[in-house]
Order: C-alpha cells, then sequence, then structure tokens
C-alpha cells in the first residue's frame, strides 16, 4: 500500500460505509453489489488476455460479443433478473467494452415492454430473452436524428395483404448509428412513417426482421452494415440500414397506444408522444449513469492526486502531494461534490420516471409532458458535467492523464456522447424551456402548479439572506431565485419581440439562448435542491452528516461562483455577500481535504472496474505505468521490423549524401 494513501484513509474524520450504503440504497443493495463485482472479477473467463487499448477493433468487437453472452449465461444461471444487478456484474466483468448488446437489453426488450401490445409481448420477449431475437432500436436516420417528425422511412399499409410495407426512400432515410445494427442484431424496432389509406399518420415503431434467425444471413430487402470507426464506442457495431420494399405483417406494429386495423383503419393514441417513451425512460436512467462516469474519473483523479509529488515546498524539503495545492483541490472537489449530486439526482429521476410510468399504464397521462421535461434537462445537464468533469479530471492527472494507462480517456469517449445520443442536449434544454413557457402564465397566476415550479412565481425584488455562515437554505434560495429571473427574462423578451410585430414562432426562435440560460437555471436548481433534501433526510450519523453537508454547500456555491453573472446582476447578491460565498468555498476546499479519499472510496469501485493505473486502491501507481508500458505490442521485438524497412535505409540513403559524424 502506497503509504500516502494508507495515510489519508488514517485521518478520514467519519465512515465511508456509512456514505456507500446511501448511495446504493442502503446494505443489503450494497452487499448484492459486491457479491456480484467479486463474482465477475474472480471469473478466470472474464480475465482477459492483453489490454483494450492493444486491441484492433475486430478483437474489440469479438472480445465485447463474447464476453458479455458469456456473462449473460452466468447471470442467468446464478437467477440473477434485475438490470441493475446485472449491471453491476458486467460494470465489473467487461469495463473496457462497449457491449454490442447493449441496445438489445436498453431499448429493444423495453420498447417491446413498454409499447407491445400482451399478445406482442408473449410472441416476442421470450425469443429476445433467450436470444434467439437480438434487436435494436433503429430510429435516426443519417438525414435526421433530432427533428423525429422529419424521419422519412415509410411503412406504407397494404390492406389486401393485411401487411406493411417498408422503405428508405432516399440515402439521407438510411437509418444510421443504432448500437449493434450493423453486424450483432437480426431484428430492430425502427421508427416510421405510418401511411394508411393514403395518408401519412406521423411516426410509430414497427418491428422489422433483417436477418434470417438461421443464417444470419440478409433478408429480401434490406442492406446493412457497420458505419466505422468512432471518436469510442468502438466495440460496438453502430449500424446503417436501407430497407427495399420490405413486407411485414400488420401484428408487427406496436400496437400498445395507437392501432391499424385490418381494413386500415387508424386508431390514433390518447397522446401522440406516447410513442417517445423509451427515450424518456433511458434519460431518465442516463442521469445515474453520468454520475457514474463522473464518480469514476474523480476516483482515479483523487487517488493518483494523493500519490502524485511534485515540487519541493521549502528548499530541500520534501515534495508536496498534488492533492495539497488549493488549485488542484479547486479543480477536482467541486467534481467531486457534483459526482454525488447527480448520484442523488439520478435515484430521484428514476424514482420519478417509475412513479410517472406506474401513472400512465394506468391511463393517466396527466404528468407526461412534467415527465418528459424532468428527464430530458436532467439527462443533457448531468451529461454535461460529466463530460466536462471528467476531461478536468484528465488534466488534473497530469501528462499520465493523457495515456489510456490512466483510463480516463476511456471513460471520456464513453460518456461524451450522452451529450448527443438520446436527444441532443441544447434541443432538449429547448424541450425543458418549452415545458417551462407553457406553464409560465400558471406560475404568474399561481394557478395550481406542481411544487417541482412553485418558486418559479417568486417575488423576483427580493434580495439574498446570505450571511458569513453561508446556510444551505440560503444557497438553495439564490438558485430558484436566478431560475425565477432567467425564465422572467426570457419570457419578457418573448413578448416585446411578439410586441414589436414578430410572430410568436419568430420570437421564440429569436430567444433560444435565453431559454437556454433559463432551463439550465431550472435543471440546476433542481439538483441543488435533490442534494440538499437526501443529506439534510439521509439516516447517517452526524460526522458523516457534515461532510456530506460540506460537499452539498461545494456544489452549490461553486455552481454559483462559475455562473456569478446570472446570480448578482440584477443586485440579488451585495459584493459584500460575494465575498462570504468566495472565502466560504476555500474554507469548505480545506475542509473537505482530509476527506477527499475517503470520500472517493465511499464509491466503492473494484479496481478492475476503473482499468486505471493512477487509480488503484494500494496506490502503486508507478510500478503499475511501467507493467502497462511494457505490455505495447511495440516491445514485442526488441528491433522493429520498421526499422530495416524504413529508418536502416533512410540512414543508408543519407549518410551516402553526408558521411556519419563519429559519436
Ligand atoms: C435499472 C437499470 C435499468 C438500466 C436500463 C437502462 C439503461 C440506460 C442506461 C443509459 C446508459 C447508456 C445508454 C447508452 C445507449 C445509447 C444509445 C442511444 C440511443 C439513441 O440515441 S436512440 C435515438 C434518440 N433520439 C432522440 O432522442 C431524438 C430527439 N428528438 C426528440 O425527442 C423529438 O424530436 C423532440 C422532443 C426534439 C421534438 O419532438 P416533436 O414531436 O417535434 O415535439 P415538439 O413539436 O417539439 O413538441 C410537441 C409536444 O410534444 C411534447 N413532447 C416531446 N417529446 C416528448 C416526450 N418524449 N414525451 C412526452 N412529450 C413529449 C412536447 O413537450 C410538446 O408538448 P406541448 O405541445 O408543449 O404540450
Ligand atoms: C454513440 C452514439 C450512439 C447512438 N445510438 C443510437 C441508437 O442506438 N439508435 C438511434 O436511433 N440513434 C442512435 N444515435 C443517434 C443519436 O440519437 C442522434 O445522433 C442524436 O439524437 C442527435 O441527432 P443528430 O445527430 O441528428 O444531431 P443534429 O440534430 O443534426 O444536431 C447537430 C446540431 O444542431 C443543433 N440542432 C438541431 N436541431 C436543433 C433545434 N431544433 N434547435 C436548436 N438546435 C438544433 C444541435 O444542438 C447540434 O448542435 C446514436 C448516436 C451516437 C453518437
Amino acid at each position: 500500500m502506497n503509504p500516502d494513501l494508507a495515510q489519508e484513509r488514517r485521518r478520514a474524520t467519519f465512515d465511508p460505509e456509512q456514505v456507500t450504503s446511501l448511495l446504493y440504497r442502503g446494505p443489503e443493495n450494497v452487499r448484492k453489489r459486491r457479491y456480484l463485482q467479486n463474482a465477475a472479477i474472480q471469473d478466470q473467463v472474464l480475465r482477459g488476455s492483453k489490454p483494450w487499448a492493444f486491441q484492433s477493433r475486430i478483437e474489440q468487437y469479438e472480445t465485447a460479443l463474447q464476453m458479455y453472452i458469456y456473462m449473460m449465461n452466468k447471470l442467468d444461471e446464478m437467477g440473477v433478473t434485475d438490470p441493475l444487478e446485472r449491471m453491476y456484474y458486467q460494470e465489473a466483468g467487461a469495463p473496457h467494452y462497449y457491449n454490442p448488446m447493449a441496445l438489445h437489453t436498453g431499448m429493444f426488450i423495453p420498447s417491446i415492454e413498454k409499447q407491445g401490445t400482451k399478445e406482442q409481448k408473449e410472441r416476442w420477449l421470450p425469443m429476445a430473452r433467450s436470444l434467439q431475437l437480438i434487436g435494436t432500436y433503429a430510429q435516426t436516420e443519417m438525414g435526421h436524428g433530432t427533428f423525429i417528425r422529419g424521419l422519412e422511412t415509410t411503412a406504407t399499409y397494404d390492406p389486401s395483404s393485411q401487411e406493411f410495407v417498408l422503405n428508405s426512400p432516399t440515402v439521407t432515410s438510411m437509418k444510421f448509428w443504432p448500437g449493434g445494427l450493423g453486424k450483432t442484431s437480426n431484428c430492430c424496432l425502427v421508427m416510421a412513417q405510418l401511411i394508411t389509406h393514403g395518408k401519412k399518420r406521423g411516426i410509430h415503431l414497427f418491428f422489422v426482421q433483417i436477418r434470417d434467425l438461421k443464417t444470419h444471413r440478409h433478408m429480401p430487402g434490406v442492406e446493412s452494415g457497420d458505419i466505422g470507426p468512432k471518436f469510442g464506442f468502438n466495440s460496438n457495431d453502430n449500424g446503417y440500414l436501407k430497407l427495399s420494399n420490405v413486407r411485414i405483417p400488420r401484428e408487427n406494429m406496436l400496437m400498445r397506444y395507437s392501432k391499424v386495423l385490418e381494413d386500415g383503419t387508424y386508431v390514433p393514441p390518447t397522446n401522440q408522444r406516447i410513442g417517445y417513451g423509451t427515450m424518456v425512460f433511458v434519460r431518465a436512467h442516463i442521469v445515474t449513469n453520468s454520475a457514474r462516469g463522473l464518480s469514476k474519473a474523480c476516483v482515479i483523479a483523487i487517488r493518483y492526486s494523493a500519490v502524485r509529488r511534485q515540487t519541493e515546498v521549502s528548499p530541500g524539503g520534501p515534495e508536496a502531494q498534488i492533492i495539497d495545492y488549493q488549485t488542484q483541490q479547486y479543480k477536482l472537489f467541486p467534481l467531486l461534490a457534483t459526482a454525488y449530486a447527480m448520484y442523488f439526482t439520478g435515484r430521484y429521476a428514476e424514482d420519478y420516471y417509475e412513479q410517472i410510468a406506474s401513472e400512465i399504464e394506468a391511463g393517466n397521462l396527466e404528468s407526461l409532458n412534467q415527465l418528459h421535461a424532468v428527464c430530458a434537462g436532467l439527462k443533457a445537464f448531468s451529461t454535461w458535467a460529466c463530460t466536462a468533469g471528467i476531461e478536468t479530471c484528465r488534466l488534473c492527472c497530469g501528462g499520465h492523464g493523457y495515456s489510456h494507462a490512466s483510463g480516463i480517456p476511456k471513460l471520456y469517449t464513453y460518456y461524451t456522447p450522452g451529450c448527443t445520443y438520446e436527444g441532443e442536449n441544447n434541443v432538449m434544454m429547448l424541450q425543458v424551456a418549452r415545458f417551462l413557457m407553457k406553464i409560465y402564465p400558471d406560475i404568474k397566476r399561481g394557478g395550481p402548479i406542481h411544487e417541482f415550479v412553485q418558486y418559479l412565481g417568486a417575488d423576483l425584488t427580493q434580495k439574498s439572506c446570505m450571511t458569513e455562515e453561508v446556510a444551505l437554505g440560503c444557497l438553495l434560495k439564490a438558485f430558484q431565485h436566478r431560475a425565477a429571473r432567467l425564465l422572467s427574462d426570457a419570457a419578457a423578451r418573448i413578448e416585446n419581440l411578439v410586441r414589436s410585430g414578430k410572430s410568436r414562432q419568430e420570437a421564440w426562435d429569436a430567444s433560444t439562448v435565453a431559454l437556454t440560460w433559463a432551463a439550465k437555471a431550472y435543471c440546476h436548481t433542481f439538483v441543488v435542491r435533490t442534494f440538499s433534501q437526501i443529506v439534510s433526510d439521509a439516516a447517517v450519523d452526524k460526522s458523516t452528516k457534515d461532510v456530506l453537508t460540506a460537499l452539498c454547500k461545494l456544489y452549490a456555491i461553486d455552481g454559483i461562483i462559475e455562473n456569478l453573472g446570472e446570480f448578482i446582476e440584477d443586485g440579488f447578491f451585495s459584493p459584500h455577500q460575494v465575498s462570504f460565498l468566495k472565502n466560504k468555498l476555500a474554507d469548505l476546499l480545506a475542509e473537505i481535504r482530509p476527506n477527499a479519499v475517503a470520500l472517493v472510496d465511499a464509491f466503492d469501485y473494484p479496481d478492475k472496474t476503473l482499468d486505471s493505473c493512477l487509480g488503484r486502491y494500494d496506490g502503486q501507481v508507478y510500478p503499475a505505468l511501467y507493467e502497462y508500458a511494457k505490455n505495447s505490442p511495440f516491445n514485442e521485438q526488441e528491433v522493429l521490423d520498421s526499422y530495416h524497412k524504413f529508418i536502416k535505409p533512410a540512414q543508408t540513403e543519407q549518410s551516402q549524401r553526408a558521411p556519419m559524424a563519429r559519436l
């Protein structure tokens, strides 16, 4: 054990186990999580042969497939059915590979469960669970990802044969990007424009078999393939798909909420957007997923910062641990606080999703819009925080952060597409703004509105209650004030533009930056509120609560300092109050410092899950880096063939022109 890390753990003032329990919803869940992680770590088959970064793309794909199929069988043998528990096992078993079947379990099966009729579920789910059917969610096209009403793929109903005929009429209508579509899947859910009786009925989901279930060759009229190497996700065969007069039976349209009868009569759903449900489900889960990404980067960067020493503090004296530099703390501790904030908010989003989804199942769609706004906003807010935070963690590791040995570049390329997939983040923020503007008249009137948004109608002339003590309640009020004011500003801007003669749509289009500011401020407030509520309700001892409260305050104060203009432009905070906040920020960095390592230990990631030479629990960073380097295929031969092919002839040629000087 590295002595600095051992010392860090000794000096912690709280019990990390209590925090681990709080993060993973109780000691029983922690026990199960550890059991599954250990089972995966000890499994010889999952040990792997060489580091993923030294493998070709095809090798990465094959290793990922082999491991995931092995793990699915193991999980079935162990009787583990809960998706979260399965994820814990897989995360520890194959952390470096993006599963080519992720869309099968993450979107294909859930879409059938949520959008299929009873008969469709009975028909497809058993085959999907036993991998006879391997599916994906094929929505995005080369020409359209965001504007899904503009999708071009058509599904035209033919009443004479009671079939839909699917077509990709243009190059841009080709499905493009779906995970596992290229080579792995034999079927998919295709989002297509439904046409019955010659009329367009909007986009709907259709089950389409794309490959023969025995030979895996393409079905007639189907062309598909891999889209090529990407920034990350290279063990996944994100694919393209072109459909030419592909016929599927009427029963293959997912008909839980809308129907096409035998004669082609269209029965619409109660709400057209109910068919977007799988996206809402995944967005709700992306929040915790972002917390996972950012927390892993924090574990790596904070442990490494405790081990790494750089620069003599006094001449001839010992070099300081880099974690002792205030600037390093300022970069890392707010991110640590953010990771906690996102874990707690993710938990909230998942619970809220389950609550509203069951109301929807029971036929009550009243909260659908609000659920959409919350999930879209938190998905965007959390993925932005995660991506930017991972990059800061990488920079905090200096040169070694740039190596795949650190594990951080992999985290970055794995998590950054979260800002784009499941709804590009700016577009998602505009959906939040649309929701807020829609209820704005009710907010102003003081009409009946959800508690999430009540504060948005507060008196904007009020000033901050902040004192030198910096209470959490005052911090939350500051966020609420900023969100209310930015919303009011955006609304006023739109009204002014309308008064000046613009149409409402033109006024909206000319205000999307202001609307995005308002939506982000709303999401930020949501996170601060959730974090502070969970901390104040947490059943933990006083020392643990103190540490969590410090983290929560740091999250809030850092959010204010980073967006200071928005908090002071209307004079809400006085300059005096801003200086309280700046002083408190510095105090909190010092207060968190002795607990930083214990706070990252509390995330409870086994080394294998982190896959990082820098983030090892034992802190043996330097021998691990050396071992990793030795594994490079470059080092398999003392002299590479390329020396004889290129360097030697070049040297010979050069030396003939200018004879070599004696060394
Ligand atoms: C327990 C563990 C379980 C684990 C399982 C889950 C695993 C998840 C873990 C996650 C981790 C990693 C995931 C990796 C996988 C990545 C794979 C990626 C997949 C994809 O990317 S799939 C494709 C995703 N595509 C999109 O997201 C498209 C984005 N575009 C849209 O959503 C829409 O086009 C739009 C919202 C931008 C606009 O839609 P449109 O129909 O044009 O609507 P508007 O005119 O703007 O608004 C009209 C009204 O509709 C309301 N609305 C819009 N969307 C919804 C919705 N989804 N639900 C409800 N209501 C909606 C909108 O509010 C308007 O209402 P109003 O008229 O104002 O009342
Ligand atoms: C790794 C990865 C995996 C994916 N997996 C799948 C999958 O399994 N299945 C699937 O169907 N899709 C998948 N996708 C596709 C993904 O869902 C889309 O890329 C995403 O929805 C964004 O759409 P787009 O690419 O058309 O971006 P665009 O909409 O073209 O965005 C480009 C820019 O235009 C801006 N913009 C676009 N529209 C607006 C607007 N209305 N207002 C303001 N700004 C706007 C955006 O903010 C962005 O800056 C995946 C993508 C990636 C990267």
